[in-house]
């Protein structure tokens, strides 16, 4: 009798008690393989809220309150996430708003991304709201022009008898790497200066998507890569068991004093050709009760590539290796999406790189509750220890040109 035949007759004759075990192991085994999605809104973490006051007025508080200090520009010159690949199937458009600009990005006929600004030259539609994929155009809601998607040319016009030479669109520099959907901005409108690897060249071994978590912080974009540079940072606020959760107010709790986490680490510019990279070397590794536990032992080497792309590369002697791909997107002059995406080896049980990701928004989010709260420092008191932040800001400065749009004042409205 086939294996078939004979799996249906011994369900057909198992009691109710079999079915439920087996729907039971398949949902077990459907949470387990499936990719882990942690979702923050805006006000949800890293705002310390208080009895009668809810997250969001906490949050608007915090914001109002904030002395925000001399910002340099808050849109740097590189590649940033637009979307994420799986979030455009083909003839699909979405509107995105980031780095003070509208765009209309669509997947054309043949597959390709296409970023243009939204905005339609004839009377102003939006062709991120209903827009039309038609070929490799992008046909307007509104009239129904029709602009290439490659060229920016208006090629239709269907009420007119022809087509204005000049009648274009702005098409902006664009690309597809590591599931990311990328833009190339610029202040001064020229063509990118480098590209971005794809994240097997980091780490190449196929390395299968096991989740992501979304945060967006009220923080001026330099601030998060300063952190790469800030190693002081990682002995202290990053010292507390992960399980200690991400409130400041709490995590040095006497219970979980027995965990420790414990850092070394090494932040450098990357030589020509490749300037527009830096490196952080970390070494990490846990205590319990004050003894050494090898399986934690981490070695992260976190490529930052250009203003707003993290590469970082995990090796586990025990647990295996991977990579987490950091994104930080300026959606507001003052408000950053950030987006982890960890890819970790085939043969590691899904559950592993899950949790790796889960400990590592756990400490993150500590991060975020000082970055919703803090004033950037033009100039701040460092110590000989702090060395690798200046070194910092003089490297990120790279990402600056004259025209890189600033706040120019603290009223600058911080609600958005
Ligand atoms: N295309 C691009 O733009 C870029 C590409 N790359 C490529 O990415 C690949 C991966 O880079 P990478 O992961 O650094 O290569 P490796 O992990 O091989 O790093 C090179 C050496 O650095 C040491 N090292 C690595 N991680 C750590 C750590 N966390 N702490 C201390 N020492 C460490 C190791 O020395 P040991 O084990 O002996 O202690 C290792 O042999 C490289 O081939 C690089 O060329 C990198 C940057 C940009
Ligand atoms: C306990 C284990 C499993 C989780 C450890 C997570 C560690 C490695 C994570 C938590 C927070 C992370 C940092 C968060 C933000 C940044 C800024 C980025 O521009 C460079 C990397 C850097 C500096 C990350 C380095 C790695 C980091 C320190
Ligand atoms: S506004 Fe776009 S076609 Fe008229």
């Amino acid at each position: 009798m086939a294996l078939r035949e004979w799996l249906l007759g011994a369900l057909l004759s198992a009691g109710p008690g079999a079915w439920i075990v087996l729907l039971g192991v398949l949902l077990l085994s459907w949470l387990a393989l499936r990719p882990l999605r942690l979702l923050r809104g805006p006000d949800e973490v890293g705002y310390a809220g208080e009895a009668g006051c809810s997250r969001a007025e906490a949050a608007r508080r915090a914001r109002r309150s904030r002395r925000l200090g001399q910002l340099p520009p808050v849109y740097p010159n590189g590649w940033f996430r637009l979307l994420d690949s799986a979030q455009l199937a083909r003839g699909e458009v979405r509107k995105v708003a980031a780095l003070g600009e509208q765009f209309a990005v669509f997947r054309n006929s043949e597959g390709k991304v296409c970023v243009v600004d939204a905005y339609c030259p004839h009377l102003g539609a939006n062709l991120g709201v209903g827009g039309q994929v038609v070929g490799s155009c992008i046909e307007c809601p509104f009239h129904g022009w029709q602009f290439d998607g490659e060229s920016g040319k208006c090629v239709r016009i269907p009420y007119a008898e022809k087509v204005p030479e000049f009648a274009k669109i702005k098409v902006w520099p664009s690309c597809e790497v590591s599931d990311m959907v990328l833009v190339w901005y610029h202040c001064d409108g020229i063509d990118p200066t480098w590209r971005v690897p794809d994240r097997e060249e980091f780490l190449p071994r196929p390395c299968p998507f096991r989740g992501l978590t979304e945060h967006f912080v009220n923080v001026h974009i330099e601030e998060i890569p300063e952190n790469g540079a800030d190693t002081a940072h990682l002995s202290f606020l990053h010292r507390h068991a992960f399980l200690s959760g991400a409130d400041l107010r709490y995590m040095d709790s006497p219970f979980w004093t027995f965990f420790r986490h414990h850092w070394q680490a090494d932040w450098h510019p990357d030589p020509e050709p490749n300037a527009h990279c830096s490196r952080l070397q970390l070494k990490h590794s846990i205590t319990l009760f004050g003894k050494h536990f090898s399986f934690m032992d981490l070695r992260v080497s976190a490529w930052q590539v250009g203003p707003s792309l993290v590469f970082l590369v995990l090796r586990f002697p025990l647990l295996g290796q991977g990579i987490i791909v950091q994104s930080v997107t300026p959606v507001q002059p003052l408000m950053q999406q950030v987006i982890h995406r960890i890819y970790f080896q085939k043969n590691v049980p899904a559950f592993i790189p899950k949790m790796v990701l889960r400990a590592e928004c756990s400490q993150f989010e500590r991060d975020v509750m000082i970055w919703n709260h803090k004033q950037y420092l033009s100039k701040p008191l460092l110590v000989k220890e702090d060395g690798a932040i200046q070194r910092h800001r003089r490297w990120f400065s790279q990402f600056y040109g004259e025209k890189s749009p600033k706040i120019t004042s603290q009223k600058e409205s911080l609600d958005w």
